[in-house]
């Protein structure tokens, strides 16, 4: 079992295999960065599975892929196959902007994966295309029916921005519950990466929004979800609510993050990180399972945004995969 220095148990792996990424959303890429990892550095798929054993046999239980956007990466359906021929039985999920969905789905889910979520900040494709700044929300919508249709689960994650998307929320909230699926709401998390002139909303004021139309009742956290969950009363959908200026929910983090180059990051937050890549490249097993370890006696106890002094981080939600 991995247990970090702060007495968490750490079952949960967020795999980002490209920070590479065809959407520019202004929260996170608004410019294509002054340089990508080059080629020659990006792990295999077979140097990145040699380190995912490590972690599955160690206790991790939750394997999800993200980026960047993790369907630039060819032929990803291959990565999950290897995954999930280890080990049937894990949770493994993608995250991902939808775009490439409409023709890689079935692939993904005969080679095993299990559950999607997609970000999906507007219904409007002007406001669409004013986030990720290319037009895209045909692709994305299709994208969302192709996924259900082969049979994955499915969530939503929209994130709310003051005076762009933010008359949406209900809109958003009304399209999920149509189709049967979750939306979450993510609290713009700040970053020197992102567009300075953003600003996000707060869970309580996305909570008000909703607040307009419905009763809703807080019903508490999925396990070490950052999600918390409400009720609508009216009519029994159920919705999450991400909102890390709270930060509660760090203290039971079951989670690390491994980027497509090897590092392996304790917290989406800080700077921190270490890298695993010779160690794999090298098939060192001992070497990388010895830096795990380090990683996680050092892996901090929370992050810092906060309600009241909204300190921004450093590290990029592209290069992670948030
Ligand atoms: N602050 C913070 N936010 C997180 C963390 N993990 C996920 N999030 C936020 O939640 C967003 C959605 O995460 P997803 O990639 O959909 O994954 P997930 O919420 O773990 O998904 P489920 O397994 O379906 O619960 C991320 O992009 C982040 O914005 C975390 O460890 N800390
Ligand atoms: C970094 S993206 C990678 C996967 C994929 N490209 C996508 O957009 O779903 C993962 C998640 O991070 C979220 N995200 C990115 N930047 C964020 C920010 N500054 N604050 C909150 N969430 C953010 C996105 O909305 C998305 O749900
Ligand atoms: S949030 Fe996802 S889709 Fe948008 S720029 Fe970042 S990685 Fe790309
Ligand atoms: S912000 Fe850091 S400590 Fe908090 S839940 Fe996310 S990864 Fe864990």
């Amino acid at each position: 079992m991995l247990i970090d220095g702060h007495g968490r148990t750490v079952n949960y792996l967020r795999v980002s295999v490209t920070e590479r990424c065809n959407f520019r959303c202004q929260y996170c890429m608004p410019e294509k960065p002054f340089s990508w990892v080059p080629q020659e550095n990006l792990l295999s798929f077979e140097d990145l599975f040699k380190f995912i054993k490590i972690a599955i046999d160690e206790g991790v239980s939750k394997i999800r892929l993200t980026g960047g956007e993790p369907l630039l990466r060819q032929d990803l359906d291959r990565f999950v196959k290897m995954i999930h021929d280890y080990k049937p039985d894990i949770d493994l999920a993608l995250t991902t902007n939808g775009y490439l969905l409409p023709d890689t789905a079935q692939a993904l889910r005969d080679a095993g994966l299990k559950r999607i979520n997609i970000s999906l900040d507007s219904l409007k494709p002007a406001v669409a295309a004013q986030i990720a700044q290319k037009n895209v929300l045909g692709k994305v919508l299709e994208g969302i029916d192709k996924a259900l249709e082969v049979g994955l689960g499915v969530k939503i994650n929209m994130v709310p921005l003051k005076g762009i998307n933010d008359a949406e929320i209900l809109d958003i909230l009304e399209y999920a519950r149509a189709r049967g699926i979750r939306v979450r709401f993510i609290e713009y998390m700040e970053n020197a990466h992102a567009n300075s002139e953003i600003e996000g909303m707060h869970g309580k004021e996305i909570l008000e929004r909703i607040k307009e139309r419905y009763t809703i009742r807080r019903l508490g956290r999925e396990g070490a979800s950052p999600s918390y969950n409400y009720k609508i009363e009216e009519n029994g959908y159920i919705f999450g609510l991400i909102d890390p200026h709270k930060h509660d929910f760090c203290e039971s983090c079951n989670r690390i993050r491994l980027t497509a180059e090897g590092h392996l990051i304790p917290c989406l937050y800080f700077d921190e990180a270490q890298s695993i890549a010779e160690a794999v490249r090298e098939g060192d097993i001992d070497a990388a399972a010895a830096i795990l370890a380090d990683v996680l006696a050092n892996k901090p106890k929370e992050n810092r945004w906060s309600e009241t002094e909204n300190e921004g981080s450093n590290r990029a939600f592209y290069e992670t995969g948030g």
